[in-house]
């Protein structure tokens, strides 16, 4: 998943593909991987890029729905964003934060398509939620932006939230639990592994025929299996 592997896929691609030849032109995505975040969705997009018939998007995460200034630049520019396409291939992309968007489900019904499929990976909520807390005091180290103390305010998470809010401390124990013990459901650490909560959104918009879920922990142990 190196940058160089990026390039040789790009270079070596199968069935070469660029704007401008024959039938050959960029399309809205015909199925989304929307998360979770942390359920390897990077290793499926990996795998899906060298498939013949996948056209993935060359940016790794698009962000289209579930950041403001992007979604004001209309439908044409997140086409603009996929990768060009055979009309056989499927095109996709992967955004995990799609999953836990307020507006994400309706509005890629509405300006994408009813018939969009849905792919949502997940994987045990206490290990998601491990691999994120990791993954943001990293970013806390390389940005300098200290994630200590950030206040918590569940009014944050009603429609169109675009991120929960992470309450990030020393230890993983004082990050998720609150003084009185509980968990707190509102740290995004831990509502995002509220997978029932988000997909029952998404069942709201989309027929469950739309939607597969992928079990991510099944997926590290025989990938093969559950690409088919
Ligand atoms: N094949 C396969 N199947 C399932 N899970 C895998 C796989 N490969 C990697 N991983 C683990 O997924 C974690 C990264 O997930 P994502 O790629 O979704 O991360 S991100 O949201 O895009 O940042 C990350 O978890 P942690 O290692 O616990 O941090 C990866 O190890």
């Amino acid at each position: 998943m190196t940058s160089d592997t990026e390039k040789y896929l790009d270079t070596n691609s199968y069935r070469p593909c660029q704007s401008g030849i024959k039938d050959c032109r960029k399309r809205l995505p015909q199925a989304i991987v929307i998360g979770a975040k942390k359920c390897g969705t990077g290793t499926l997009r990996y795998f899906l890029r060298v498939h013949p018939q996948v056209a993935f998007s060359k940016h790794v995460e698009i962000h289209y729905f579930d950041v403001p200034w992007k979604y004001k630049n209309g439908i044409n520019w997140y086409r603009n964003q996929m990768s060009p396409s055979w009309p056989d291939q499927i095109t996709l992309e992967k955004t995990p934060r799609y999953f836990v968007c307020g507006r994400a489900p309706t509005a890629i019904h509405d300006d994408i398509s009813p018939k969009t499929k849905i792919i949502i990976l997940i994987r045990d909520p206490v290990k998601r939620a491990v691999s994120d807390y990791l993954a943001v005091k990293h970013m806390e180290g390389i940005t300098k932006i200290t994630f200590e103390n950030i206040t918590v305010k569940s009014s944050h998470l009603t429609p169109p939230y675009t991120d929960p809010i992470y309450y990030i401390r020393s230890s993983f124990e004082e990050s998720v639990l609150d003084s009185n013990g509980s968990i707190n459901i509102w740290n995004g650490l831990i509502n995002i592994g509220l997978y029932a909560n988000h997909i029952r959104r998404w069942l709201q918009v989309f027929p469950k025929e739309q939607i597969l879920v992928l079990d991510s922990d099944e997926f590290v142990q025989n990938p093969l299996k559950r690409l088919h």
